[in-house]
């Protein structure tokens, strides 16, 4: 047996994220036998100072050279600082930052050191989740999916729901509780479901030197260019089955289609690309979801909230009506999926990413023996 799983199987795990939206590192700690939850912990957040986030920014789209380098200092420093305010950690389950990712060409990367920091921290380190499922012919994302199903378990639904994570891009997860495990054929189905809050941030940074839409304030005051949603709707991506993911800038082209638009009607159109994308995406479920629960930070637009509940059918929620925490899934989602892999239990299924079996994504670094014994 894995040295951090004691003999009830319950781990103190403590979860990792810096997502696509570069804005810094969320961590989480979860207590879990890698199946069930059995609790939800402490959590903290660390913000990018500029220079970092420029720094992560540059290294954005390429595979090696001194800007990824820089990029992975970058990474390691910031969650070895946030993460070493954690007590009586087990384990740690480190996603690093995606710079790229071509999963049907060159592979996908994720830049972070898990055994510098399994050293730093003194605690062993699950990272590198994505590459293993991409050599076995998956996506590699997403990869919350496993996690979802727990939560569904958690909150003990009987119908089938899904949730919706809107980050840079957008990924849904169908969930079947009712099936046993999360790997057993039916149980899951996800996918991508397009670009979620990145055209807006960029439409906003280049325009007016804003980080975001806050609340979608700027959204509210414009129309809908429809031409422009039927041009983005257009888009073969849409015609994939799933499972299928997405790079940040995969639909950066998108732009294009706003530039004659003022601002207000730029900003309302590239909203509701997000959502008339998960509208497509709901047709690919097995059947109609009873509900559907929003994660990530695209829950706090009202005006994409909005748009999300006139495209669906089912009630749109964030996960905080059923006592989730919106803004720390992801992490927790790697802290659980990191007692996964140390148990050796699968990370992704054919029906999550693809992929031709059941595989444990992750590599499992120790510190080593000398300071574990301090
Ligand atoms: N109050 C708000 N109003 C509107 N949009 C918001 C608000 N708060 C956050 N966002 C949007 O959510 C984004 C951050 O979401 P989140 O932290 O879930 O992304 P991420 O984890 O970096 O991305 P991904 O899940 O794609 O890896 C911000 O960049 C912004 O666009
Ligand atoms: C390659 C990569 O890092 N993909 C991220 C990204 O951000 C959202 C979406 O695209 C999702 O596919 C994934 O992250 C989540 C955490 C996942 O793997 O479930």
């Amino acid at each position: 047996m894995n040295k951090a799983i004691g003999k009830s199987g319950i781990v103190r795990a403590l979860g990792a994220m810096s997502g696509t939206s570069l804005d810094g590192v969320d961590a989480a700690l979860i207590e879990t036998d890698g199946i069930r939850i059995h609790s939800f912990g402490a959590s903290a957040y660390r913000a990018y100072t500029d220079t970092e986030r420029e720094l992560l920014r540059e290294a954005l789209g390429h595979w090696h050279g001194p800007a990824v380098n820089a990029a992975g200092a970058v990474i390691d420093a910031a969650h070895a600082e946030l993460l070493a305010q954690f007590d009586e950690v087990d384990l740690v389950g480190f996603h690093g930052q995606t710079l790229a990712h071509e999963p049907r060409g060159r592979g996908t990367l994720q830049v972070g050191d898990g055994g510098a920091l399994a050293r730093a921290l003194n605690r062993p380190v699950v990272w590198d989740f994505r590459s293993h499922d991409v050599a076995q012919g998956g996506e590699g994302a997403p990869l919350a999916p496993f996690f979802h199903f727990a939560c569904a378990q958690w909150i003990k639904a009987r119908a089938p729901l899904a949730f919706l994570n809107l980050g840079g891009v957008g990924n849904l997860t169908w969930v079947d509780p009712t099936r046993a495990a999360p790997e057993d054929k039916g149980a899951l189905l996800a996918f991508d479901t397009g670009p979620a809050n990145a055209p807006v941030n960029d439409l906003m940074q280049a325009r007016l030197g804003q980080g975001m839409d806050r609340d979608g304030a700027l959204a509210a005051q414009g129309q809908v260019a429809s031409g422009a949603l039927e041009q983005f709707l257009a888009d073969p991506y849409f015609m994939r089955t799933p499972p299928k993911s997405l790079d940040r800038n995969d639909f950066a082209k998108v732009l294009e289609l706003v530039t004659e638009l003022s601002d207000a009607d730029a900003a309302a159109t590239l909203t509701a690309m997000c959502a008339v994308g998960v509208g497509r995406g709901m047709a690919h479920c097995p059947h109609p979801p009873e509900r559907l629960l929003v994660t990530g930070g695209g829950r706090h637009n009202k005006v994409l909230m909005e748009m999300l509940r006139d495209n669906l059918d089912c009630p749109v929620d964030p996960v905080e009506i059923i006592g989730l925490d919106g803004d720390m899934l992801e992490a927790q989602a790697f802290a659980h999926l990191a007692v996964r892999v140390a148990r050796g239990l699968p990370t992704s299924c054919p029906d999550t990413t693809g992929v031709r079996a059941a595989v444990a994504g992750g590599t499992l670094s120790h510190p080593p023996l000398v300071d574990m014994l301090r």
